[in-house]
């Protein structure tokens, strides 16, 4: 699925608008009835008390008029809240006065705010993609207001005062909603940590927008759902033999930090990797002998570090990075391997960090390098970042100018891919903010990246996605809180199945 900015959502609407030959009003009742349909699924009319329906100027403000309407049709007490302004949207317009008499309108006036109960169940219908400029005045007043209640707000499209695609100024007030209904698509905001505290919950509902436009418009920003992998797994012939599905190199490990590699090898394995090898320090080899008995061990001839590559002849892809340290031997043998391998290669956690320490390495690393980092090691890779679109655009630059694949790990990971095209991963949850979880993604990796038959896109998108579904299956047995990274290389194997594209009749 694409990501579209305010700009194009606003073409989207016009696309829409023109392909089906209907008036916006129509859009409009469209997109305000599956907004009262989510509503009122969710919540009866007699737990509901008296809603608060603030409305803006624009179209936004409209949709909260036609809500208003519909909501005193099914049966809910409803009031209206205006945001004084010269100037209203034509379909605000429209639909003002076909507010039922019954339901109480007032324009909501700084110094004059009426107090808002702390548990009423708030429409915010103030500002969504129109939003031009961070709010100030009148309209900061009513959402600074709004904020001070203790108040169930429910914002429609967008948490008002916040830009669909744009960071806002700190000072500048945004609605702090308990859930957030979207039309159609998910808007950038939605995805980013910064954003959280003002968009809850946020929910997709669809209202129809042409097919046409979202097929043919050309974003640069998607999210990673089934629909965007269909096709991309194929399934394991009949004939299928261990060098079908390659062999993988993992170099991890250090004295204490065993587990990373027991981890990223189980991972690695469950991934579907033909033949797995693995290169610990010596103080590994009984550790990774024993709990990964499927995996061959080579042995470093450092006791509790790596120090230096095996012979990279026989391997289709290399991993290296969990639990390594930080050891000048293991930088070298980072160097070594940037410099010699002639596969594709995953780098993860303290490889990460010692291409950050040594930044000259960077322009070893071999294009469609696969990264994994977490904002912490790609601020090391890169610069501290002023918000979380800055991080966004370092991490779009970064992959653009070492032509590599770079995971931004996180809730809604971001692939960032060598042309520039940004990834948001939609599954997984906060179940896997546990030590280990990391290791259990390079395990991942890796073994897509050994597959052949994959590119190296499309081995990552499915890499994220599998992970995050894994974690998800694995979740509704242990609880987010019970949740160990050593649970989820068991679900690998499902998250892949339910990607793999059957054979075709
Ligand atoms: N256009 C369409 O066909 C559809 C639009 N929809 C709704 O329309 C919304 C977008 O509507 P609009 O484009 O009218 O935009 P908004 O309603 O989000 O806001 C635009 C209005 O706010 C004013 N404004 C912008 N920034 C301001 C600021 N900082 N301070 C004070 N006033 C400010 C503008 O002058 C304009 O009057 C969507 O978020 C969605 O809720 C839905 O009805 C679906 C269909
Ligand atoms: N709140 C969250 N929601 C979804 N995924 C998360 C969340 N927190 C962490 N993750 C995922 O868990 C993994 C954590 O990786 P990392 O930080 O490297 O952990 P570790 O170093 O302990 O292995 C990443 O894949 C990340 O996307
Ligand atoms: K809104």
């Amino acid at each position: 699925m694409k990501l579209l900015t305010a700009a194009q959502t606003r073409q989207a609407d016009a696309a829409t608008l023109q392909d089906e030959g209907i008036r916006s009003v129509a859009l409009m009742e469209r997109a305000a009835t599956v907004f009262t349909d989510w509503l009122t699924a969710r919540l009866a009319p007699t737990d509901a008390g008296e809603i608060l329906v603030l409305c803006g100027p624009g179209n936004n403000g409209g949709d909260g008029l036609v809500a208003a309407r519909l909501l005193h049709e099914r049966g809910y007490r409803v009031r209206v809240g205006l945001l004084p302004a010269d100037k209203h949207s034509a379909d605000f317009e429209h639909n003002r006065p076909r507010l039922p008499a019954a339901v109480p309108v007032a324009d909501w006036r700084p110094g004059k705010l009426p107090p808002i109960e702390p548990g009423t169940v708030v429409i915010d219908a103030l500002f969504g993609t129109g939003l031009r400029r961070p709010l100030e005045g009148a309209a900061a007043a009513l959402v600074r207001h709004l904020n001070a209640a203790r108040a169930r707000v429910v914002s429609i499209d967008l948490p008002s005062g916040l830009f669909a695609d744009a960071p806002q100024p700190k000072d500048s007030p945004v609605v702090e909603a308990r859930h957030t209904v979207t039309f159609e698509l998910p808007k950038l905001a939605l995805l980013l940590p910064q954003n959280a505290r003002s968009v809850g919950r946020w929910h997709v509902v669809p209202v129809g927008l042409s097919p046409r436009f979202l097929a043919e418009v050309d974003a640069d920003m998607h999210l990673v759902d089934a629909a965007l992998l269909a096709g991309r797994l194929p399934a394991r012939p009949t004939f299928a033999h261990k060098g079908t599905f390659g062999h993988a190199l993992l170099l991890a490990g250090s004295k204490g930090k065993l587990g990373a590699a027991v981890l990223a090898a189980r991972s690695c394995l469950r991934g579907g990797v033909g033949l797995l090898t693995v290169q610990v320090p010596a103080v590994g080899y009984a550790v990774l002998q024993t709990a990964v008995p499927e995996a061959m061990c080579l042995v470093d001839p450092e006791k509790n570090h790596l120090s230096e590559l095996p012979d990279l002849q026989p391997y289709n892809a290399v991993g290296m990075g969990p639990g390594i340290g930080q050891d000048d031997d293991t930088r070298a043998a980072l160097e070594d391997l940037l410099g010699s391998a002639r596969v594709p290669l995953v780098l993860d956690a303290d490889a990460l960090n010692l291409l950050g320490a040594n930044r000259p390495l960077l322009d070893l690393l071999p294009p469609d390098t696969l990264l994994t980092p977490h904002p912490k090691e790609f601020e090391r890779l890169t610069e501290p970042a002023r918000d979380d679109y800055h991080r966004l655009q370092l991490l779009r630059d970064f992959a653009r100018q070492y032509r590599c694949y770079v995971v931004l790990k996180g809730a809604y990971s971001c692939l960032a891919a060598p042309d520039g095209q940004l990834y948001f991963n939609t599954t997984g949850n906060p179940g896997l903010a546990t030590g280990g979880s990391g290791d259990v993604l390079t395990g991942l990796c890796l073994a897509l990246r050994a597959d052949k038959r994959l590119a190296p896109l499309d081995a990552a998108l499915l890499a994220i996605y599998a992970h995050g579904r894994a974690a998800d299956l694995a979740a509704a047995h242990t609880g987010q809180a019970g949740l160990i990274a050593g649970d989820l290389p068991q679900y690998i194997g499902q998250a892949l199945q339910e990607l793999t594209t059957a054979e075709e009749f």
